[in-house]
C-alpha cells in the first residue's frame, strides 16, 4: 500500500502496508525510501475513524455534498437543503459542516458571519442558526473572514478529524457535509474517518454544461471507488425565468441532455433542478432565509421537490 509520502513508481511490490505490524521491517521494505517512517511510525488502523464513529453515533443520515467543478452552487445548495430539510418538519434536527477549509462560505450563506463557536465538556457547541438548524465552519474559527487557510494534505486531515469527532451536535437527523470542489484531500480524509461511521451518501451538485458534467462524471467515479452511495445529482442554475417578462431562458445551455440525461445515462438518481433565481444570490450574499421568507417563490417549490427526493433516497436502503 503506497503512503502519501512516497514518491510515485517507489513502492516495493510486496509493500506489507503502513498499517502492518511488518511495515518498514519486512524484506520486502529494504530500499524503500520511507522505510525508517513505516518501521517507527503508529501501526494499525486511525484512531480518529472510531472517535468519529462514537461522536456520529446520535446521527442518523450523514451526507457528502460534492461538486466536480468550482463555483456551480455547491454551498449554496447545502445551505439551501439544509433550510428546507429544517422548515418541512420542525422535529427534525438538521446541521451544516463546513469542511471546505480553504474556503468556507457557511458562515456567510447561513447569515451567521460573526458567530464563535464555543467549547464544553462534551466538546465544541455549534452555531444555532435556527431551533433546529445549526452550522460548524472552519470560517468561526479564523480571527477575520479574509483570512487565507494555506494548509497542506496532513493538517486539514487533522482539522477534519477535530471536526467530525469533536463537535458536540446532540441527536441529529440530518448531517449535510459541505466539501471543497473536485476529489482532493478533505474528500479523502472525511471518507476515511467516515468508514465506520455509516456515511448514507453523496449528493452531487452539478450546473447543465457539458464542461460541469464532464468534472461530475469523475466525481461520480470517485464515489464507486471509494464506496460511497450517490444519493442524487442536483442540478442548479439550470433554467432563468426573467422577472419582468417571465421568457425561460437558459444561461447555461444544456447542450447534450443536461444532468437528468447523465443520470440516466450513468444510472444515478436524480434530485432535480434549481432555477438561478438572482434572489437566491441576494439572499445567500446577505445570510438571509430564502426558504422561510419567499416560500412560495418557484426556487422554493423546486428545492422542496428535491429534499423529498433526498429524503425518501435516504429513508430507502439501496439506489
Ligand atoms: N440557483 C442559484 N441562483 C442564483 N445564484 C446562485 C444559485 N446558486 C448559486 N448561486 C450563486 O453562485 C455563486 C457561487 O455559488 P457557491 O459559492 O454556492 O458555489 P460553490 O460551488 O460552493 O463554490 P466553491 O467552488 O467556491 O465552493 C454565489 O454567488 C451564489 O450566490
Amino acid at each position: 500500500m503506497a503512503t502519501s509520502v512516497e514518491k510515485a513508481g517507489s513502492v516495493p511490490e510486496h509493500c506489507p502496508g503502513t498499517e502492518s505490524a511488518n511495515a518498514g521491517k519486512a524484506s520486502a521494505c529494504a530500499g524503500c525510501p520511507n522505510q525508517q517512517i513505516c518501521a517507527s511510525g503508529p501501526k494499525g488502523p486511525d484512531p480518529g475513524i472510531q472517535l468519529v464513529k462514537e461522536r456520529l453515533e446520535q446521527v442518523r443520515n450523514k451526507i457528502l455534498i460534492l461538486s466536480g467543478k468550482g463555483g456551480v452552487g455547491k454551498s449554496t445548495v447545502t445551505a439551501l437543503l439544509g433550510r428546507s430539510l429544517a422548515a418541512a418538519d420542525k422535529e427534525r434536527n438538521v446541521a451544516v459542516l463546513d469542511i471546505d477549509i480553504c474556503g468556507p462560505s457557511q458562515p456567510r450563506v447561513l447569515g451567521a458571519l460573526n458567530e464563535q463557536v464555543h467549547q464544553s465538556g462534551s466538546g465544541w457547541s455549534p452555531v444555532y442558526v435556527d431551533d433546529n438548524l445549526s452550522v460548524m465552519s472552519i470560517g468561526f474559527l479564523l480571527s477575520s473572514p479574509d483570512d487565507a487557510v494555506i494548509w497542506r494534505g496532513p493538517k486539514k486531515n487533522g482539522m477534519i478529524r477535530q471536526f467530525l469527532s469533536e463537535v458536540d451536535w446532540g441527536t441529529l437527523d440530518y448531517l449535510l457535509m459541505d466539501t471543497p470542489p473536485g476529489t482532493s484531500d478533505e474528500h479523502l480524509s472525511a471518507s476515511t474517518y467516515l468508514s465506520q461511521a455509516g456515511l448514507t451518501g453523496a449528493v452531487i451538485v452539478t450546473t447543465p454544461q457539458e464542461v460541469a458534467l464532464l468534472d461530475v462524471r469523475k466525481e461520480i467515479d470517485f464515489c464507486r471507488k471509494v464506496n460511497i452511495r450517490i444519493l442524487g445529482v442536483v442540478e442548479n442554475m439550470s433554467i432563468f425565468v426573467c422577472p419582468c417578462c417571465k421568457r425561460l431562458s437558459e444561461i447555461f445551455p444544456a447542450a447534450t441532455g443536461g444532468a437528468k440525461k447523465m443520470c440516466e445515462d450513468l444510472k444515478v438518481p436524480f434530485l432535480g433542478s434549481l432555477p438561478l433565481d438572482p434572489t437566491i444570490a441576494r439572499y445567500c450574499d446577505e445570510g438571509r432565509d430564502f426558504v422561510g421568507d419567499l416560500p412560495n417563490s418557484p426556487a422554493v417549490d423546486a428545492l422542496n421537490g428535491i429534499v423529498t427526493r433526498l429524503v425518501e433516497m435516504c429513508d430507502s436502503k439501496e439506489e
